[in-house]
């Protein structure tokens, strides 16, 4: 594999021509502070991404020059927000964003990908297994009783590029643990988001919803982050199943009655 940079200088935008297969981009110097000493963990991880993440299909030929910014450096900015020794659950990993930049920069962190697509859990446990990494991988959907089982209540849940905040809420919440944090790696819809989906998000048992900055240039990202309520209780979605219970019960006694008075 030939090394290229990373940047725009030889006229290969964003919206340009596909590179070819197989080119690597050369670490911003901003990758070394990051990495430390797991910089040439990094770089494999590029690698990887640029080979046979290409040649699978969990990274698209164009994001080849913004692998390091755009991808790697902006998911392993939200490490800036999580705690010391933290569990965290990345939820809709894909090709490994931000969970595996974020094992690379923070080994204290303790983490779980949780992914349902077969394609793309064959492939991070690819990774994991080639980077040496302690990180388990999870094949499920957020909102799955049994996803649900196998990940627990995590510290935090980080998710990035995977549903609108709302949605988001109600399918991870569940998965952090009460006083716990949704960390959701957003663009610049973030603020909009969280204004048009406060009902949702509090109705799912978010607390505090936050725009927040993290990293810096072109790999800066907008987090936002939602507390899980520590009251005891009802877990997020229990009014919305009892409600639905008591739906359903309705609708039975509204159907039999009929039947018994003839
Ligand atoms: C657009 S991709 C983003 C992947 C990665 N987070 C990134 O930033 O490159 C969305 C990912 O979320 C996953 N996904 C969609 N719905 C999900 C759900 N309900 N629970 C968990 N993952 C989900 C998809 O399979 C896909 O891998």
């Amino acid at each position: 594999m030939s090394t290229t940079r990373g940047d725009s200088a030889d006229g290969v935008g964003p919206d340009g021509p596909a590179p070819d297969a197989g080119e690597v981009p050369a670490p911003p110097a901003a990758a070394a502070a990051v990495f430390g000493d797991r910089l040439a963990a990094a770089e494999r991880y590029v690698a990887l991404l640029a080979g046979p993440g290409q040649d699978q299909g969990v990274i698209g030929p164009r994001e080849l020059p913004r692998l390091w910014d755009r991808h790697v450096l902006n998911s392993a900015a939200v490490g800036e927000v999580l705690p010391l020794d933290a569990t965290v659950v990345d939820v809709g990993s894909g090709a490994g964003l931000p969970g595996i930049p974020l094992a690379l920069a923070r080994p204290d962190l303790h983490i779980t990908l949780l992914e349902p697509m077969a394609r793309r859990v064959a492939w991070l446990e690819q990774v994991v297994a080639e980077l040496g990494l302690p990180v388990a991988v999870v094949r499920g959907r957020a909102e799955e009783r049994e996803a649900r089982r196998q990940c627990g209540e995590s510290d935090v849940v980080t998710a990035r590029a995977v549903a609108p905040m709302g949605r988001l809420t109600t399918w991870t919440l569940p998965l952090v643990r009460p006083g716990g944090t949704l960390a959701a790696m957003k663009g610049a819809s973030a603020a909009g988001e969280v204004e048009r989906d406060l009902k949702e998000i509090r109705a799912a048992g978010g607390e505090d919803p936050r725009v927040v900055r993290c990293g810096v240039g072109d790999a800066a990202t907008t987090v936002v982050l939602v507390s899980r309520s520590e009251r005891r209780g009802p877990s997020p979605g229990a009014g919305r199943r009892a409600r639905g219970r008591k739906d359903r019960a309705r609708d039975r006694s509204t159907d039999v009655r009929p039947h018994r008075s003839t």
